[in-house]
C-alpha cells in the first residue's frame, strides 16, 4: 500500500516539477543547482536536483528522514562533493568564496563541552571573518542563554539555540539551517523562528530543513519538497497553497504519509 501510494504521489507531482530548462536559471540568482546527484557507494542520496535560490527569501527544505536534505545542504556548503551536476554560487563553483558567504548549521554539535557560551562565540569569531560578537551577544540574550553558561551543562534545547545563535551571528548571504528546531520545545519554537528571521539581513536568504512544517508554514516564502533524493515539488508557498487548495502542512502529510 505504502509503495503504491508513494508511486502515486511521485506520478502526481512529477509532471509539475519545473524542469531544468524552465527553471529560470540565470545570473540573477544567488545559487543555481543543475542536475545535482550524490551517490555514497551504491546508495543514491540525491538525484536530479535542479533549482535556483533568490536573494532575500526564506526557503523550507522539506522531507522525512533520509530523503537527502542534509546531503543537499552539505553540497552547497562545500562539505560534500556532488557525484555529478553543477552547483554555482554567485555564478562560481562552490569554493573558498562561497564558504565565506554561506553559513551552515549542521545537525551535529561543533563545540567542546569545556567551553562556555562566550567561548563558543570567540571560537567562531576566530574561524569566520563575518562573525559579529555584538550580534552574537544579542542572539544569546534573545535565546534566553547566558554568556557564562557552560556548554556541557546546557539541555539539548539550549544547545540547539546556542548553535543557531553562533551560526546567525555571521553576516552571511546564505544561511543553511539543517533541522534547527530539533530538540527545541514546542513553546519555544515560535520565538526561535522569529529570532532567526530577525537576525537575517534583507538581502540574505535562508534555507531551513525540517520535518516540523507547522512552525514554518507561516514564515516561508518558498518550499522545496524532497523525496528519496529528488525534488518532487517546489515553488512559492502561496502559489502552491492556491493551486492545491491545501496548506503546506496538509500537502506534506499527503506526500509523505
Ligand atoms: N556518508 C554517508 N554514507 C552512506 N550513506 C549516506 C551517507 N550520508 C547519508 N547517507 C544516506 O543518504 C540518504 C540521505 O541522507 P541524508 O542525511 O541526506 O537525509 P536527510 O533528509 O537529511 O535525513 P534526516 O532528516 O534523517 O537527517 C540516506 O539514505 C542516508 O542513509
Amino acid at each position: 500500500m505504502k509503495n503504491h501510494k508513494s508511486k502515486f504521489f511521485t506520478q502526481l507531482f512529477a509532471p509539475q516539477v519545473p524542469q531544468i530548462d524552465s527553471l529560470q536559471i540565470g545570473e540573477e540568482y544567488m545559487l543555481n543547482c543543475s542536475d545535482v546527484k550524490k551517490t555514497y557507494f551504491n546508495k543514491t542520496a540525491v538525484e536530479n536536483i535542479s533549482l535556483s535560490l533568490e536573494n532575500g527569501k526564506i526557503y523550507a527544505l522539506l522531507g522525512p528522514n533520509g530523503s537527502g536534505k542534509t546531503t543537499f545542504m552539505k553540497m552547497i556548503a562545500g562539505l560534500v562533493k556532488p557525484t555529478s551536476g553543477t552547483i554555482l554560487y554567485e555564478n562560481e563553483p562552490i569554493g573558498v568564496q562561497s564558504k565565506r558567504e554561506i553559513a551552515y548549521l549542521p545537525t551535529e554539535s561543533f563545540f567542546y563541552s569545556f567551553m562556555t557560551v562566550k567561548d563558543v562565540g570567540i571560537y567562531y569569531r576566530d574561524f569566520f571573518e563575518d562573525f559579529d560578537m555584538e550580534k552574537y551577544a544579542k542572539l544569546i540574550a534573545d535565546m534566553d542563554l547566558r554568556m557564562e553558561d557552560k556548554a556541557s551543562k546546557l539541555s539539548s534545547g539550549m544547545a540547539a539555540k546556542l548553535k543557531i545563535a553562533a551560526t546567525l551571528a555571521r553576516a552571511a548571504k546564505l544561511y543553511l539551517l539543517d533541522e534547527p528546531l530539533n530538540g527545541i520545545d514546542i513553546i519555544a519554537r515560535e520565538k526561535v523562528v522569529t529570532t532567526i528571521l530577525n537576525a537575517v539581513g534583507e538581502e540574505s536568504s535562508v534555507v531551513i530543513s525540517s520535518h516540523l512544517v507547522d512552525e514554518l508554514e507561516a514564515v516561508v516564502d518558498s518550499v522545496i519538497f524532497i523525496k528519496e533524493g529528488r525534488n518532487i515539488l517546489q515553488g512559492e508557498a502561496e502559489q502552491i497553497r492556491e493551486q492545491r487548495g491545501k496548506s503546506i502542512v496538509e500537502l506534506y502529510k499527503e506526500i509523505y504519509a
